[in-house]
Parts: structure tokens; sequence; C-alpha cells
């Protein structure tokens, strides 16, 4: 029932912004994938140009190979969670889906199941304007939720929303993705993710960092940095950065070593007769991996904002 998103060479440009840059990732169904960058990093106009919100400046964004205006079904097809406070406040909850179910050919019983999926029943005849913003989140998922569409875009679903939200959420796009549907969810903090995900397409400045699994990038964090101490730290800093390793001070004393593995830094240290106190793999979390990856990227849109 599931199907593929296919980026491809996307671009968008706002005058001077490059929004998304050359962008390229697919995304399959029957997986969670997690849609990670920091703010700014062309995540929300990626997702709009994929409903069609928004025209690329180069490249494609496609559902089962064709843009999402050229499928009929629509929010049978791909439903999505954009923006939670898109929706006029004046309105009840039950009559803002009734209307969209009706312009979808959704039968109208679809608006109160999804209503009571959400846990929004009993606030279904209350207008949306009083809602809180965890309850209007609900209603979002409830609106991508209407159409029983294979393909489910969510953007920062998880705003807002308490601990009991946050866990009822993940259980949701769990059995979405079992069902077999494919469920893109962005977020710019990888501990949503890391609970949450299957997958990551992880971007910054617009452009793609990383594609595969949650798995796969944890491995990149556990190759970060190895801390070593030595009495000789002069003459191993010299023997290792020989090699090409960064190495650097840190507390107490030790150093911190990229660019080689534990192995090869006891090899080195051993040949030019520097005795070992300590070395140590660090392991570092999927968050710390994420930063990692994407300082870049964060420091230049700090410079950008004002
Ligand atoms: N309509 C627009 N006009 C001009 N610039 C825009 C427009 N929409 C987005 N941008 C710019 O494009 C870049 C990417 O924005 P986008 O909202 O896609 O990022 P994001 O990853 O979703 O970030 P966030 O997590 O903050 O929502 C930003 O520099 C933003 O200022």
């Amino acid at each position: 029932m599931g199907r593929v998103i296919e980026i491809d060479e996307l671009t968008k440009r706002y005058g001077d912004t490059t929004a998304v840059d050359g962008l390229s990732f697919t995304v399959r169904p029957g997986r969670v994938t997690g849609f990670l960058g920091p703010n700014g990093a062309g995540k929300t106009t990626t997702l709009r140009i994929l409903l069609g919100l928004v025209a690329p400046t180069g490249g494609s964004a496609t559902v089962d190979g064709a843009p999402f205006g050229e499928h009929p079904r629509g929010l049978r097809h791909v439903g999505a969670l954009l923006d939670a406070g898109d929706v006029h406040g004046g309105r009840t909850a039950r009559a803002h889906l009734s209307a969209l179910a009706r312009t979808n050919g959704i039968p109208r019983r679809r608006a109160d199941e999804v209503l009571a999926e959400v846990g929004l029943a009993e606030a279904a005849g209350k207008r949306v304007g009083g809602y809180s913003l965890g309850m209007r989140q609900r209603l979002g998922i409830a609106t991508a939720l209407l159409g029983e569409p294979p393909v489910l875009l969510f953007d920062e679903p998880l705003n807002g929303l308490d601990p009991e939200g946050v866990l009822w959420v993940r259980g949701l796009f769990r059995r979405l993705a079992d069902e077999g549907r494919t469920v893109f969810v962005s977020s710019h903090l990888m501990s949503e993710m890391e609970n949450t995900a299957d997958d990551l397409v992880v971007i910054g400045r617009g452009r793609l960092i990383a594609a595969e699994g949650v798995v796969a990038f944890a491995a990149r964090g556990a190759r970060l940095s190895v801390t070593v101490r030595t009495p000789d730290a002069a003459g191993l800093t010299a023997a290792l950065t020989a090699e090409g390793a960064a190495v650097r001070p840190v507390q107490d004393g030790a150093l911190s070593v990229t660019g080689l593995p534990a192995a090869r830094i006891g090899e080195l240290a051993c040949r030019g007769g520097v005795p070992l106190h300590e070395l140590s793999p660090r392991t570092a979390s999927l968050e710390e991996a994420f930063m990692e990856l994407t300082a870049d990227s964060v420091e230049y849109t700090a410079k950008e904002t004002p």
C-alpha cells in the first residue's frame, strides 16, 4: 500500500536565498523516515514542494513517479500536517474535517473516526481557536489521517505535545509504517527522531548530509573520537598528526583524537615508544553525531540570522 517519495536534484531559490540546493533522496514505504536538519535547512520548503504548494526552481519531487498535483486522489493519496496553526479558529474541529472530507470525496464519518483516533472526540464540537498547541497538533494529525492515505508527511509533529502525546505519536507512526504506509516526519531535534525513525534523511543549508538507517547513522557517532592519556602528549601528538589525525587537548590533560581508530593510535604510540595510560574510543550519542555533521550549517544559519 505504501508508495515511494523521490526527491531528485531538487532546488528552490528565493531571490538570493537558496532554500534547497540540488537535493536527492528516496523515502520508502513501511518505514518511518525522519527528515532532520537545523532551523532553516530547507525541510519545510521540500515538503511544500512535495505537496505542490511551491514550485521548484529545478529538479523534481514525486510520489509514485508523479508530482502531487497529478494524482487525482488528493488527501486520499498523500496526507500532510504542515502548519498546525493553519485552521480557521472560528470553526469546530468536526466542521473543519467534515468540509475537507466533502471536498476530497472522503466519507463524512471519517471526521469523527479520526477525531477519536487522535484523542479529540470530546473536543470535536469546540472552536479550534480555543485549542492548545498540542490539541492543534492532534487536529493536524487527524487531518493527515482523514483520507487513509498510503503516504503521510508530518512537519514538526511533536512540537507542543506533552510526553504522553509524544509517546502516542511514536506509536501511531509505528503502526502507520507497519501497515505499509510511507511515513516522512521532519524535526530539527535528533532527540525526537532517535526513538521514532527507522531511517534518517539529514540536510543542512538545503543540501543532503546523510540518508541512511538510524543504526548506520549511530555508527558514525561511534567513530567520532578516541580519548587518549599519555605523559608524552607532545610526542604522541606529533606521531598522530603525521598520520593525518586531528589531536586536541581536553580536560585533565587527556587528548581527543579524531581521524584514526583506537587500534591504529595504539600501534603508532608503541612504534614511537610513547607510553599510554588510557585509550578509549568514545561512543557519541546520536545527538552528538547530528550536531557534528550539521555544525557548518548551524554556523551559517547563525550568521544569517540578524
Ligand atoms: N517564502 C519564502 N521566501 C523567502 N525565503 C524563504 C521562504 N521560505 C523559506 N525561505 C528561506 O529558505 C530557507 C529554508 O527554509 P525552510 O523553512 O524550508 O527550513 P526548515 O528546515 O523547515 O526550517 P525550520 O525548522 O526553521 O522550519 C530559510 O533560509 C528560509 O528563510
